[in-house]
């Protein structure tokens, strides 16, 4: 079994998900200049709590576009545990209801919506504990096989 797919899972509920890698700019522990998102599965949902900071600062005090699609893309990329197969990003799609606050702690969640041959149809949101959502999120995902990551130079592949 390969170190892929032996990261692939399967996980059980409430367990924490591994990063995709360590340098990930979403969840790699090792990237100065990464969100370190922290992941756990929630029965068909992967959950984050997420505080962004201010490296991720656009307008005073809130969160870079960017910097939510970043982190929303990556929570997709948590997805794959269940799914059980490598997949990357399509199309992604992001709803900006309200500001996100920097310094401000949010639930960020994440399921399949639906299965389509290689196509996954996905969906997110991320909400304040007070329960307003600040942001939607719609995503198609391609299953890939292993290959695909073998594009990257040696030195950055997983
Ligand atoms: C498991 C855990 C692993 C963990 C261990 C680490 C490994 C996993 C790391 C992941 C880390 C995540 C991190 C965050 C997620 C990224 O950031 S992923 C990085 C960003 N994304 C990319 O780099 C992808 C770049 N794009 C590509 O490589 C290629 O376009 C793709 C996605 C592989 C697809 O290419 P292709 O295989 O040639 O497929 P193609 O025929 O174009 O389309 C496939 C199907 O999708 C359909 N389609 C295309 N676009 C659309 C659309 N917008 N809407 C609906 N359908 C569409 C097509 O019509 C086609 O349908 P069918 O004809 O099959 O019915």
């Amino acid at each position: 079994m390969t170190a892929l797919q032996q990261r692939i899972g399967p996980h059980p509920d409430g367990a924490h998900l591994p990063a995709h890698h360590e340098q990930c700019l979403g969840c790699g522990v090792d990237n100065p200049h990464g969100h370190h998102l922290s992941v756990h599965r929630e029965g068909d949902l992967v959950v984050a709590t997420h505080v962004f900071d201010d490296r991720h600062v656009g307008a005073p005090g809130i969160a870079h576009g960017g910097a939510v699609a970043t982190v929303l893309d990556d929570l997709y990329g948590f997805l794959l545990y269940l799914v059980g197969e490598p997949a990357v990003t399509r199309q992604l799609v992001v709803e900006y209801l309200a500001p996100v606050l920097i310094g401000t702690t949010y639930r960020l969640e994440a399921r399949v919506d639906r299965r389509e041959g290689r196509k996954l149809f996905v969906n997110a949101k991320v909400t304040a504990l007070d329960g307003r959502t600040a942001a939607t999120s719609t995503a198609v995902f391609v299953t890939v096989d292993a290959e695909h990551f073998t594009q990257a130079r040696p030195s950055s592949a997983i």
